[in-house]
C-alpha cells in the first residue's frame, strides 16, 4: 500500500488548474511502491501519474529526481517525463505534500524475470549510465557506506529482536567495507534501485524505467550489483547463473565493464545486499504494525549478504571473467 497522503477531489482540482491537463475525469490511489503516494490521474487529455513526496525524500532533491528523467526521456530513455505546470515549475504543492505530475507508462513489472528479461534490463541500465553522462545537476549517494552506517546506528538497539547475532554480524562488515569500499571506479548518475517492480514490460519487450528517486552519482557496477541481487536471485535464494550471465551480456551489449569494475562486483554486490537489508530492517523496525506501508523483509537481504561475503571473484558466480 502506498497512498500516505489522502487527496480530495477539490483540491486535486484546483492543484490540475495548474497544469494544461484538461479538466479531472477520475482519480485513484495506487497499492504498489512503498516510499511515496501514487494516484492514476484520468484528465480529458489522458491519464497520468500524480505522486506526492513523503518520508524519505527531501525536497531539495526534488528537482534533481525530476530533471534527471526529463534528461533522460529526452536522451532515448523510456521514463516518464515531468509536466510542466503552466508557470514552467515542475513541482506544486497538493494537500500539503511536494507533489508532481508525470506521465504514464504503459507496461507490466514481471513477478518472475527470465534471462530475456534480465537481458533487457541489463542493456536498459547500460544505456542509463551513458545517457546520464551530460546531465547537469549532481546528487550523493545518501545511501552508500556513511548513510547505511546512520542507518545501522538506528536500528541496531533493536537489530537481535530482528535475528540474533546480527549486531556482530553487520559490526564486522562495516568494518570490511569501511575499509575496503572502493572510490576510483567509473562513476555517473545510477538509477539505485532498479528493482523488477521499477520496469516495466510489454511481452519480452522492456517498455520503460520508472522510480528514480533513489538516483544519485555513484559506482555504475554498483548499480549493476542491486541489479544482480534483484534480478538473478530465486526464492529459494540461489543465484541464477543464466540470469547473471543474461544480464551481463545486456549491460556490455551497452557499455563494457572495465576489469577493475568486474573484480570489484563480489564486494559491490555484498554492499548492496546490505543496503537494502538497511532500509528494509530500519522499516521493520520503526514502521509501527497497522500501518498502511508494505514492509519488506529484510532477511531476503541477510542471506545474499552471506552468499556475496564468500565470493572472492566474479569466476565463482559462475559469471567469467569478461
Ligand atoms: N510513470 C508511470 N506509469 C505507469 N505507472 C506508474 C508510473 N509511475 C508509477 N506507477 C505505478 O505506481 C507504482 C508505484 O510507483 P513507484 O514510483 O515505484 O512508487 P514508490 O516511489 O512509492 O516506490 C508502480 O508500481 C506503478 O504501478
Ligand atoms: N526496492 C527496495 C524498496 C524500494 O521500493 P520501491 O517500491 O520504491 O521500489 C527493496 O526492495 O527493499
Amino acid at each position: 500500500m502506498a497512498v500516505y497522503t489522502d487527496i480530495n477531489e477539490v483540491e486535486l482540482a484546483a492543484f490540475l488548474q495548474e497544469y494544461r491537463l484538461g479538466e479531472m475525469m477520475s482519480y485513484k490511489g495506487i497499492a504498489e511502491g512503498s516510499e511515496n503516494s501514487n494516484f492514476f490521474l484520468h484528465t480529458t487529455v489522458g491519464t497520468y501519474i500524480l505522486t506526492l513526496y513523503e518520508r524519505r525524500v527531501e525536497v531539495a532533491d526534488l528537482p534533481f529526481f525530476l530533471g534527471l528523467m526529463q534528461h533522460l526521456a529526452q536522451n532515448g530513455i523510456s521514463c516518464p517525463l515531468p509536466v510542466e505546470r503552466r508557470d514552467g515549475r515542475l513541482i506544486g504543492e497538493l494537500a500539503g505534500r511536494p507533489a508532481a505530475i508525470i506521465t504514464f507508462l504503459e507496461g507490466v513489472w514481471v513477478r518472475r524475470p527470465t534471462p530475456a528479461h534480465c537481458r533487457a534490463v541489463g542493456a536498459a541500465l547500460a544505456a542509463l549510465h551513458l545517457a546520464g553522462a551530460d546531465f547537469p545537476l549532481g546528487r550523493n549517494n545518501a545511501l552508500s557506506v556513511d548513510g547505511w552506517k546512520r542507518l545501522w546506528l538506528q536500528a541496531r538497539p533493536r537489530a537481535d529482536t530482528f535475528q540474533a547475532g546480527l549486531v556482530e554480524e553487520i559490526d564486522a562488515e562495516f568494518a570490511a567495507f569501511e575499509r575496503d569500499w572502493p572510490s576510483d571506479l567509473p562513476s555517473g548518475i545510477i538509477h539505485a534501485d532498479l528493482f523488477p517492480d521499477n520496469v516495466f514490460f510489454l511481452g519480452d519487450r522492456l517498455s520503460g524505467l520508472i522510480d528514480f528517486y533513489f538516483a544519485c552519482n555513484d559506482i555504475f557496477a554498483y548499480d549493476v550489483a542491486t541489479c544482480l541481487n534483484a534480478w538473478c536471485f530465486e526464492k529459494d535464494d540461489a543465484f541464477n547463473v543464466t540470469k547473471g550471465q543474461a544480464f551481463l551480456a545486456g549491460y556490455q551489449s551497452v557499455r563494457r565493464l572495465e576489469a577493475a569494475e568486474r573484480e570489484a562486483l563480489p564486494l559491490l554486490a555484498r554492499g548492496a545486499a546490505l543496503r537494502f537489508m538497511l532500509t528494509r530492517l530500519y522499516d521493520w523496525l520503526t514502521i509501527p504494525d497497522g500501518a498502511l506501508v508494505q514492509k519488506r523483509d529484510p532477511s531476503e537481504f541477510i542471506r545474499r549478504l552471506r552468499f556475496h561475503r564468500h565470493v572472492r571473484a566474479i569466476s565463482e558466480y559462475g559469471l567469467g571473467a569478461s
